[in-house]
């Protein structure tokens, strides 16, 4: 069966097209900057004679719709998927799925309305979901669509991680608790680094750093998700690239009152203009170590709060899990950036968590280990794939 695995941003389209004969890649690319003056699409496949090929295009894309027709005129066009009917199944990331999705759900008209209702507890994600979803849908009325939900991992969680400290009626009447985004990474990558520990991942310990545009932490005691750092929305824990994650609320209050700034200001300052983008200008961690290298002083104090901030989560979930097997770390920083690994594990050697400089340098591809070899608490770097885990799941929904 041929899976095609699309995770809508709201101005990009990632996707990965699978044969669930033996899991491999077929095609992947991206649609990037909708809706912005100048787009790019971009796309990679195997061709008839098992050649490499790329494809880079500049392209204004107007919207989602545009956008998702180009993706399969891309496949057409390479012969990687002359014909829609070919394909099996469409596997949708969706963000938000609530208390509601446990599990990979068939979609229907129903969960799109669901999912529509969830669109305030993520308003970065859900809305883009969706139009992928619509399109999709549109497109190819006879493939099933799958939807697999970020949250569905962290349902595990204890109430006493869950819950916050609020009035009873907010959680019973309003469903206000911790969710947990990323869960699919998470899963993905805690079942990689049982398998490098070489045991199953029901007697793993481990703490999950999945480091991309957005970002957060889990603690995984034997296999299950029992706190992690993101909350109601995608906005809570870790420092992010446009997001700020944890803070006092009452600045919310300050800010209110002091600049007059109204909800939608509030939400679009915490969502958008925070993090990294907020402490020193840029959101991108290449150009911002550029910057720091230069002497820029907002540059470094950006990557010193991204890395404390990391640190004290680390530290906290060792606390909560008491053992821990492996740190693993994932996402395009977690997975590339040697100098924010270093910075986040310095100090934590009596923790057990003892860096390889010399490892941790490297720049071998795929897992490896970066902790030196008498490290209690092993330290890997697991390339995450949220895309196979997501079509993994899809297939076990439809046979
Ligand atoms: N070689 C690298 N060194 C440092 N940071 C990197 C490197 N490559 C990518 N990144 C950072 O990874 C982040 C994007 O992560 P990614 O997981 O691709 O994001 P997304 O959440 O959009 O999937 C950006 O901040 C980017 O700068
Ligand atoms: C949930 C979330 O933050 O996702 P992303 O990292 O793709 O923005
Ligand atoms: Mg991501």
């Amino acid at each position: 069966m041929k899976i095609l695995v699309l995770n809508s941003g709201s101005s990009s389209v990632k996707y990965q097209l699978f044969s669930s004969r033996d899991w491999s890649c077929l095609a992947a690319g991206a649609v990037m900057r909708i809706g912005e003056p100048a787009g790019q699409i971009s796309a990679r496949w195997t061709d008839a004679g098992g050649d490499h090929q790329r494809r880079d295009d500049d392209l204004a894309i107007p919207d989602h719709r545009t956008g998702l027709t180009q993706i399969f005129a891309t496949l057409h066009d390479s012969g990687v998927l002359t014909d829609l009917g070919d394909l099996g199944a469409i596997g949708h990331r969706v963000v938000h799925g609530g208390e509601v999705f446990h599990c990979p759900t068939i979609i229907d008209d129903e969960v799109i309305e669901v999912i529509e209702a969830m669109v305030p507890l993520a308003p970065l994600h859900n809305p883009a979901h969706l139009a992928g979803i619509r399109v999709a849908r549109a497109l190819c009325p006879d493939v099933p669509s799958v939807a697999v939900f970020d949250t569905a991992f962290h349902l595990t969680m204890p109430r006493t991680a869950y819950r916050y400290a609020l009035p009873e009626y907010l959680y019973k009447e309003h469903r206000v608790r911790r969710y947990g985004f990323h869960g699919t990474s998470h899963h993905y990558v805690a079942k990689q680094a049982a398998t490098w520990l070489g045991k199953p991942l029901l007697q793993c310990n481990l703490i999950t750093l999945h480091l991309g545009n957005g970002a957060s932490a889990t603690a995984i005691r034997n296999g299950h998700s029992v706190d992690t750092s993101m909350g109601l929305t995608p906005l809570e824990g870790l420092v992010m690239g446009t997001r700020s994650g944890d803070l006092d609320p009452a600045i919310l209050f300050y800010l209110s009152k002091q600049l007059g700034l109204d909800l939608e200001a509030l939400d679009d300052l915490l969502n958008r203009r925070s993090g990294l983008l907020g402490l020193c200008g840029v959101n991108d961690m290449r150009e911002i170590h550029r910057l720091a290298d230069h002497g820029d002083d907002g540059a470094e104090l950006a990557i010193g709060v991204f890395c404390h901030r990391l640190t004290k989560y680390i530290g906290a979930y060792c606390a909560l899990l008491g053992r821990v097997d492996a740190l693993v770390f994932t996402g395009g920083i977690g997975e590339n950036d040697a100098d924010v690994r270093a910075r986040a594990c310095a100090g934590l050697e009596n923790l057990g968590m003892r860096i390889d400089p010399a490892a941790n340098r490297s720049e071998a591809d795929g897992t490896r280990v970066i902790s030196t070899p008498d490290s209690p608490v092993k330290l890997l770097v697991i390339p995450t794939n949220e895309e196979l885990e997501i079509a993994r799941q899809v297939h076990e929904t439809l046979i």
